[in-house]
């Protein structure tokens, strides 16, 4: 990929992207980026890409700007933003993954002359497997495709409308927390019933990865592969029943819900 790219911010989910671009092939010398957190920008140096000196140096040396600061800072740094985007002598593209903030929001800073797309990525993007959502309304098809350009390398894309995109930061935005307690839960109970920690993690993991690959292989539904595990008075349906009193699914609603909610709290 030839596009030009700088990163607002390197911290956990925008050092994500930017290091599964970099495993997909992107030439680090075509990432530029700005951070003040001496921390991150040292560890993004180290990998091969440009450190600007400032948010104005980095969208005018770049062709796509990431946004991948928290939402909290957004309202701080909006004022200079705002004036580095109208300095801006060429059109560019902003692709936003803030939970929460609307596009109107960035348009009122980035301005209606950029090309302004507002994103929800995952984590797992830093290893190719991530999730993202792109939000659609009023952005050029030109755009997402371009978009879904640089993130198809690294993961899967769903285009929603932007109404959506809180229940897209409940679900794939957030649920890769949910997947490693997930994780740590299952082992925990093989540690319980006996196992070594690292046996019991080897195990859960590889039953994950799986079970992953046979729902997307085999066409049935999570609902039929689960009967297919649970004999008559076995050993699964005594397990899924501890999980019914937990209320396993009900819980997972629910923080998914939670998230969306949380999310549309933050754009106000
Ligand atoms: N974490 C995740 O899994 C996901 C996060 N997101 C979204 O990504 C965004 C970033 O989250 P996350 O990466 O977790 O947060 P982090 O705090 O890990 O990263 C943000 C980085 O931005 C830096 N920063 C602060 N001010 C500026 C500035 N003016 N210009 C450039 N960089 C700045 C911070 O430095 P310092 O620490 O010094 O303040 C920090 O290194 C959020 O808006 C969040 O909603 C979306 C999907 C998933
Ligand atoms: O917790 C958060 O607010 C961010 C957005 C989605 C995942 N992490």
């Amino acid at each position: 990929m030839n596009t030009t790219i700088f990163f607002a911010g390197t911290g956990n989910m925008g050092g994500a992207i930017l290091r599964g671009l970099l495993n997909a092939g992107t030439d680090a010398k075509n990432i530029f980026f700005f951070d003040p957190s001496d921390k991150a920008a040292e560890a993004v140096s180290a990998l091969g890409c440009v450190r600007v000196k400032s948010f104005a140096e980095g969208i005018e040396k770049a062709n796509v700007t990431f946004l991948c600061v928290k939402p909290q800072i957004f309202k701080l740094v909006a004022a200079e933003w705002k004036a580095a985007a109208s300095a801006l002598k060429s059109e560019k593209t902003f692709i936003s993954i803030m939970a929460g903030v609307a596009r109107k929001s960035l348009i009122e800073v980035l301005g209606e002359k950029n090309q302004v797309l507002r994103v929800m990525p995952n984590l797992p993007l830093t290893v190719g497997k991530g999730s993202v959502g792109l939000a659609t309304d009023g952005v050029s098809e030109e755009t997402l495709k371009l978009a879904e350009e640089i993130f198809g390398n690294i993961g899967v894309t769903c285009r929603v409308a932007e109404s959506l995109i809180d229940a897209v930061t409940g679900l794939s935005g957030s649920a890769p927390a949910y997947v490693f307690e997930f994780i740590e839960g299952l082992t925990r109970g093989g540690v319980k019933a006996g196992l070594t920690r690292d046996v019991a993690l080897k195990l859960a993991l590889g039953t994950i990865e799986g079970s992953v690959e046979l729902v997307k292989q085999s066409g049935k539904s999570p609902s039929d592969l689960c009967a297919m595990v649970c004999s008559p008075a076995g050993t699964t349906i005594a397990g899924i029943d501890a999980l019914e009193e937990g209320a396993f699914r009900s819980t997972l609603i629910k923080a998914v819900v939670a998230g969306t909610n949380r999310s549309k709290e933050l754009g106000k």
